[in-house]
């Protein structure tokens, strides 16, 4: 546990800098809740930071269960004078997404004007309103909708056979795999292609750049939240956080993105199909007659929003799950008996099949559950409500911890076990499951209009690229048992050692396709 207290060295002097900072500047800003407001209850806290100690935490989900755990689900925080609402409860949870969800669809992260990179053309900081609503319905229709997925699934099935082949080539080998590492490369190259078409190729390195990039912003994100957090008081003395890293990445993007943009256009030129969302999105850009005028960077900075948001949470999914898979042989041996008694020997694993394999179903959802790669749902109450019988002010940062929620007792039977099986009664489909996600015990996707537009695509990906590791191959690992321990300081939920095996055929003949 001592662990979770941690803050490194970086973020402590940040703190230290702060405190300095809000000593001075204490008189001009701070601001009482006004009186007679019934607040939820609030932990102890340290003089004019408040409970900033908490959010520099290299493990800041924990930190804040542990506080949840020890002064219960509805705390109200505060850093500064900014108030923060901690919900650590699902039945609030429900209460909140059921109730307030317009007023809590808007995120209220800071803009770095003009970056690319969760900046001011962003889908995901856009607050919830004309622009935002816009590019949801074409989202959804041209891309990750049912309908748009089933148009992709061609592209999905190619980048699942690379994956496989890039495996056996490396079984073949005796080279040992890096398992994010072949995992980002399907996610991402599935993302880039169902974007971009064939302008964006695992052969022309562009791929292998936005990996890179996708990487970097990632490893960005704790800085980001840290920045939306005390956006609000450091503006008032003149400081912006880590504008320049942002600004560095978004010029890297915009690089990659705007030789692509250009090569799609000459594409439509010449009267060539390309994908749905690209070639939408480049009309409404041309149509000066269109219901929302978007430019080149609203464009550029939604593929970034796509990449950011969905290449790296599948791809540590992927890795949790495997890594849990190879910890537990019984659970090995059922999916195996699964997929070798709907799919066959001879033939790969299809999206198509994944309808009758409930267990690899339940194995991804599982995984999902305890260790949700977001494990914090962060939103900000646009008005003033009320919340749990206790008012709420307007501006309040709502953060709502999943990661408590979906480990908690109260919540789960043997919440720390990694049981698949719990979700058997209740495939996708089912109607338990559709109740018990209503009461938001699950919450890996987050919840209300601004949940995971992704969680089609995402639960594909995830359970074929799965359901081929485990149908085709066996695997070795050093030592005995995988470490799974999380990496810390990280907005992110990742393995802190990576999954590292060496894979052995399980058939002489490679399986086909068909
Ligand atoms: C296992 C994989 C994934 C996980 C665990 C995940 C999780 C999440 C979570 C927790 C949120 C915040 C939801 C909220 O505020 O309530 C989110 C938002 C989002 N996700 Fe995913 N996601 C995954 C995959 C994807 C994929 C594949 C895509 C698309 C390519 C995607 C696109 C997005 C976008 C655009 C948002 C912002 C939505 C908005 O602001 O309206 N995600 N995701």
């Amino acid at each position: 546990m001592g662990e979770i207290m941690n803050v490194d060295f970086v973020n402590c002097l940040i703190l230290i800098l702060l405190c300095l900072l809000s000593i001075l500047c204490y008189s001009f800003f701070f601001k009482k809740p006004k009186d007679g407001f019934n607040l939820p209850p609030s932990p102890p806290s340290l003089p004019i930071i408040g409970h900033l100690h908490h959010l520099l935490s290299l493990f800041m989900h924990r930190s804040l269960q542990k506080l949840s755990s020890k002064y219960g689900p509805l705390l109200y925080l505060h850093v500064f004078n900014v108030p923060i609402l901690l919900v650590s409860s699902p039945s609030i949870a429900y209460e909140i997404f059921r109730a307030q969800d317009v007023n809590v669809s808007t995120r209220d992260f800071p803009t770095n004007e003009g970056s690319l990179f969760l900046g001011s053309f962003s889908f995901i900081t856009a607050p919830y309103g004309e622009y935002w609503k816009f590019m949801k319905k074409l989202i959804v229709t041209k891309l990750l909708g049912p309908q748009a997925l089933e148009r992709s699934q061609r592209i999905r099935a190619n980048e699942v056979e690379r994956f496989y082949s890039n495996l056996l080539d490396k079984a073949m080998k005796k080279e040992s795999v890096e398992i994010a590492d072949e995992a980002m490369k399907l996610v991402n190259n599935i993302i880039c292609k169902m974007i971009m078409g064939r302008t964006c190729s695992e052969e022309n390195g562009e791929a292998e750049r936005i990996r890179g990039l996708v990487t970097k912003s990632d490893a960005l994100l704790k800085k980001f939240l840290l920045a939306a957090i005390l956006r609000k008081p450091l503006k008032k003395i003149g400081i912006t956080l880590f504008k320049k890293v942002f600004m560095d990445i978004s010029l890297k993007f915009d690089e990659v993105l705007e030789k692509i943009l250009v090569e799609n256009e000459e594409r439509l030129e010449e009267n060539q199909q390309g994908t749905d969302i690209m070639d939408k999105l480049l009309e409404v850009y041309g149509d000066k007659t269109s219901e929302y005028k978007i430019t080149r960077d609203h464009i550029k900075s939604l593929f970034v929003d796509l990449f950011f948001a969905g290449t790296d949470t599948a791809t540590h999914t992927i890795e949790w799950t495997m890594a849990e898979i190879m910890n537990n042989s019984l659970i090995l041996e059922r999916l195996r008996e699964e997929i070798d008694s709907v799919v066959g020997k001879t033939r790969l694993i299809q999206e198509t099949d994944l309808p009758n394999l409930l267990y690899l179903q339940a194995t991804v959802k599982e995984g999902l559950r305890l260790h949700p790669t977001i494990p914090l749902v962060l939103r900000t109450f646009q008005d003033g409500c009320t919340i749990g019988g206790f008012s709420i002010p307007k501006k309040t940062k709502l953060v709502v911890n999943g990661y408590a929620i979906m480990r908690d007792p109260d919540n789960w039977e043997d919440p720390l076990e990694f049981k698949p099986e719990r979700f058997l009664a209740s495939s996708r489909s089912s109607q338990k499951d559709a109740i018990k996600e209503e009461v938001l015990k699950y919450l890996s996707f987050g919840s209300g209009r601004r949940g995971c537009p992704g969680v089609n695509l995402a639960y594909v990906s995830v359970e074929t690229a799965i359901g081929v590791m485990v149908q085709c191959f066996d695997w070795k690992i050093d030592g005995h048992k995988i470490n799974m321990n999380e990496v810390a300081g990280k907005g992110t939920l990742s393995m802190a050692h990576p999954l590292k095996c060496t894979l052995v055929p399980r058939s002489v003949t490679p399986l086909t396709s068909k």
